[in-house]
């Protein structure tokens, strides 16, 4: 591939949004710990330097943050859901350029992108309404001269750390909730894909959110940052959304100060396709579900279990349509698959294909798991057994394995048997054995003949070691909520 150079600021209408320094208590401030780089996946040039934050100045954001967050709790609810509305307009009004400042950065196909930022939006849209809507209760009181009501009020100041493979609606899906409820927030991108978050900066400046009650923080340090975030007395609400391993980590340092947090974590969903399915519906499915964002997703199908009976015709149908994509730079017109954001997440899919074919999988689509830079071809595997490393691991690239089972049960033990417990899917259209599997599986999400089912009207979230919390939803502003009941003697 030619290498080619992402001259960012002159592909975008409005280059002004092009910003690189951090954006903290309504200010624009450089890094002292200088700048790092932030890199095309594509063609491996530099798209922009960033402002480097040093944790000194991400204490300074989060004392910004906790100056402002009492104002901004005083006005009503439809004034917060004024402004987030005019920041839900000033997204979709420059959505292209969004679009190409995340695929420059992540690597994404720019349609993708563009779906990305409006995604990212409806949160921004659906929670500025939910602002209006954050009721409290009151009690029949338990003696005569008591009166019981619940006050619903914000946590105050919370602190987000998200990652690069949505790097703008993994923000703007806390961000949202965390507004409309009356906090404050600093976020904390990837290193890998800043300008998304920057630039949400700018648009909350421009829709007239006060200054201090959003905040952008980037980094080259992650675990300096993080530590600040659960130690600084001034957060009260840590939100996460990345791999099982660092919220780990996260959590424990969070104890220390008894902080709630909302954790988005790691997946290992299964895909399971009946012998009742209608097979081109679920091949659909299958290539949304697996291949979307270059399956560098936490809901992506990590396991694909097929019957006995429909397992060779799936696997040729699927096939047939796998090799039409068309993998290369996100730019590109025509693009299904860009590429992945490292080579390292690389090599994780290279690791998990050579474990499944000398294990006894077969490649039956695919380069061996070669990469070409960063780039690396769809690949299908048949006979994967649930001893390889893909069953138990999240791959996190594409690799679309096939498992053949033959009962109900056995493949409703095997979909369950993992630590993680994010999403899942299944083809079928007996409705009693519909509903079995969905009350069977073990997961916050179940997709039911539908390989997409990210939307802001519906919470999102795990169970097990995918995480705590939800996200989107009337349910996805109670986390950034406290509850207050009051007894009153009259
Ligand atoms: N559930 C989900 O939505 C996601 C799951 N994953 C899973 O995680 C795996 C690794 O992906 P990756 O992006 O590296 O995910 P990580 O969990 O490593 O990173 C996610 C975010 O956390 C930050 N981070 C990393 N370590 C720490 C720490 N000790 N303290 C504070 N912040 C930290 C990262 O910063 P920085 O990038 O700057 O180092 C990034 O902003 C993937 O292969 C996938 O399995 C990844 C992304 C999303
Ligand atoms: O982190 C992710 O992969 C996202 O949560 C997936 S989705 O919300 O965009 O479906």
């Amino acid at each position: 591939m030619t290498a080619l150079t992402t001259d960012l600021k002159s592909m975008l209408a409005d280059p002004s949004l092009l910003e690189t320094r951090a954006y903290v208590g309504g200010k624009w401030i450089d890094g002292e710990d200088g700048t790092f780089d932030v890199t095309n996946p594509s063609r491996g040039d530099i798209v922009a330097k960033v402002a480097d934050l040093s944790r000194a100045q991400v204490a300074g954001a989060i004392a910004q943050a906790e100056a402002a967050q009492k104002e901004w709790a005083s006005w009503t609810g439809k004034e917060r859901a004024g402004v987030l509305r005019k920041w839900f307009d000033l997204m979709m009004a420059n959505q292209d350029d969004l679009g190409m400042i995340l695929t420059a950065e992540q690597g994404k196909p720019l349609a993708e992108a563009k779906g990305e930022i409006a995604y990212g939006a409806s949160f921004i849209e659906f929670f500025g309404e939910e602002a209006k809507r954050i009721y409290g209760e009151t009690i029949p009181g338990h003696q005569r001269d008591k009166r019981i009501t619940v006050l619903k009020q914000p946590i105050g100041v919370a602190a987000s750390i998200t990652p690069w493979n949505f790097p703008n609606a993994m923000i703007t899906r806390k961000a949202a909730p965390a507004l409309a409820a009356g906090c404050s927030f600093v976020a904390r991108p990837a290193a890998e894909t800043p300008l998304s978050a920057i630039v949400m900066g700018v648009l909350a400046e421009r829709a007239g959110i006060p200054a201090g009650v959003f905040n952008v923080v980037p980094s080259s340090s992650s675990s300096a940052i993080g530590k600040e975030f659960c130690e600084n007395p001034a957060v009260r609400k840590l939100t996460f959304t990345g791999s099982t391993e660092v919220g780990r980590i996260l959590m424990k340092q969070a104890a220390d100060q008894v902080m709630k947090c909302s954790m988005e974590l790691g997946g290992n969903a299964p895909f399971i396709v009946f012998d009742d399915a209608d097979l081109d519906a679920a091949v659909e499915g299958a290539i949304l579900c697996k291949f979307r964002n270059n399956g560098q997703t936490c809901v992506c199908a990590n396991r694909i279990y097929v019957q006995s009976g429909v397992y060779d015709a799936f696997a040729k149908k699927l096939t047939a349509a796998v090799e039409k994509m068309k993998v290369g730079d996100g730019f590109e017109a025509g693009v299904d698959l860009g590429p992945l954001i490292t080579p390292e997440a690389g090599s994780k899919v290279k690791e998990h294909i050579d474990d499944a074919k000398a294990k006894g999988a077969e490649i039956v689509l695919g380069a061996n798991g070669a990469m070409d830079g960063n780039f690396l071809a769809p690949t299908i595997m048949t006979g994967v057994t649930q001893d390889m490393k893909v069953a138990q691991e999240e791959t996190f690239g594409p690799l679309a394995p096939l498992f053949k089972f033959d009962d109900v049960d056995d493949v409703i033990a095997m979909a369950n048997d993992t630590i993680f417990g994010l999403a899942s899917y299944f083809y079928a259209n007996d409705l009693s054995r519909v509903y079995k599997v969905a009350e069977a599986l073990e997961y916050g999400i179940v997709g039911v003949n539908t390989g997409i089912i990210s939307t802001e009207v519906a919470p999102f979230g795990g169970v097990k070691q995918s995480g705590l919390g939800r996200e989107g939803s009337h349910h996805g502003i109670e986390d950034y909520l406290e509850m207050k009941y009051i007894c009153m003697s009259v």
